[in-house]
């Protein structure tokens, strides 16, 4: 029987077999001679575990089906030579698929989990089956809407009606054998052709349905996961510059003076303040000013290190957080900005454009707390602009 593909899109609303993972022999799992046995038959790795499991289970209905004939030939219903052909062709099919599968040679395929030949091989099956077990193929017919229902969860459009096309000729072929072999029963073959020639084209159209249902579902998916990216980015992003928000900051804070606690390695904490900001709005504009604030953002983010966080405190005011770095140091990062800033024109239209910023910085000991280091930084900025701005203060 075939099986659903693990590794196709699987689509938001119908439950696909690759949803659940049961992540086998995961580090740290103790390995019961169950979980071993598990590994050793399905293999440890996730997907292809998944593609044998569900190959297997499908499988199961060709053990039903070996059963059967195995009872009916018991019976004397169906003849003994035939049963056993079926019964040892299916059963190789079964370790036939089970060894490419379990080899991985399944992987080398577009799609690994074989689905169309699962199905076209299901098919072929189930037609066999049909001319073997004459008394009881009427039942078939159920096996057979089975594998079609199979296609429409596990088949792209083409492959569907590529299976659909296979199913009708071959049916056709056998219901014509059996017909054939069995005059008697011509008309019951009719009724079966009948039968097959109305549900093949309403399974089609079904599965058309099903696969636009999917295909919508997974656009609005993937259109929701967008808009969740954003929302995620928008809460902890200053949407004029890029850099972090004022809330996102204090969280990395929180989380650098723990470490902090642990290394004992001061760092450093600066407050950066734009000079004369006011007068750039008046004179240039508020898109000047918007412009000037973006690139001092860019010009001072490529000067630090990658470890080195800044963000936007509000309005013209930045926040600096120098990891393991003392204040003296933490000076020299802040004189490169400055050194940057007086070369890199701000506003390309505006090469007369030029800002300098005043620093406040100090430094960060264990058992100092957030609010106060804040305000130290603070009150070493108010001394740089009382002392002229464009120049950086440390707190003493
Ligand atoms: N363009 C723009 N301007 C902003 C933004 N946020 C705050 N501002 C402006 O920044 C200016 C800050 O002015 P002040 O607080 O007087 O400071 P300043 O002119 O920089 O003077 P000093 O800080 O004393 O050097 C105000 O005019 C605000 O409107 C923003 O996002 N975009």
């Amino acid at each position: 029987m075939p099986t659903m593909d693990p590794s196709r899109t699987p689509s938001p609303a119908i439950p696909h077999p690759e949803s659940p993972d049961p992540t086998p022999s995961a580090p740290g799992r103790s390995r019961t001679p169950w979980v071993a046995l598990g590994d050793l038959v399905l293999s440890t790795d996730t997907l292809q575990r998944l593609r044998i499991s569900r190959s297997l289970t499908a499988m199961l209905v060709f053990a039903v089906c070996i059963g059967a004939t195995e009872y009916a030939q018991y019976h004397g219903v169906i003849a003994l030579g035939p049963a056993r052909w079926l019964q040892a062709t299916l059963l190789a099919w079964v370790v036939l698929i089970y060894a490419v599968l379990r080899s991985g040679v399944n992987l080398r395929f577009d799609d690994p989990a074989l689905s169309l030949l699962q199905i076209l091989g299901a098919q072929t099956w189930v037609a066999a089956a049909y001319v073997i077990c004459h008394p009881f193929r009427g039942a078939l017919m159920m096996l057979l809407a089975l594998v079609l229902v199979f296609g429409i969860f596990n088949l792209s459009a083409r492959e569907r009606r590529l299976s659909n096309v296979y199913s009708v000729v071959l049916m056709s072929a056998v219901m014509l054998l059996t017909a054939h072999i069995h005059p008697d029963s011509a008309m019951l073959e009719v009724v079966h052709f009948v039968l097959m020639a109305t549900i093949l084209p309403v399974v089609t159209v079904l599965g058309a349905q099903m696969a636009t249902t999917r295909a919508h579902l997974k656009a609005k998916k993937e259109a929701l996961e967008h808009a969740l990216q954003r929302i995620q980015a928008m809460a902890i992003r200053d949407e004029l510059t890029g850099l972090f928000n004022r809330r996102h900051m204090m969280e990395m804070l929180e989380q650098q003076i723990k470490r902090q606690e642990r290394t004992g390695k001061p760092f450093t904490l600066c407050l950066i303040d734009l000079d004369h900001f006011k007068r750039i709005n008046d004179t240039y504009g508020h898109g000047a000013g918007d412009e000037v604030l973006r690139h001092f953002a860019e010009i001072a983010q490529y000067t630090l290190r990658e470890t080195d966080v800044l963000a936007r405190w509000g309005g013209e005011e930045f926040m600096l957080m120098l990891p393991d770095t003392p204040a003296d140091a933490g000076s020299l990062s802040i004189e490169r900005i400055r050194k940057s800033l007086m070369h890199a024109p701000l506003v390309p239209e505006l090469p007369e454009l030029h800002v300098t910023f005043s620093a406040g910085l100090m430094e960060f000991h264990t058992g100092d707390e957030m609010r106060t280091a804040i305000e130290h930084a603070d009150r070493a900025l108010y001394q740089a602009k009382s002392d002229g701005r464009d120049c950086t203060r440390v707190y003493a």
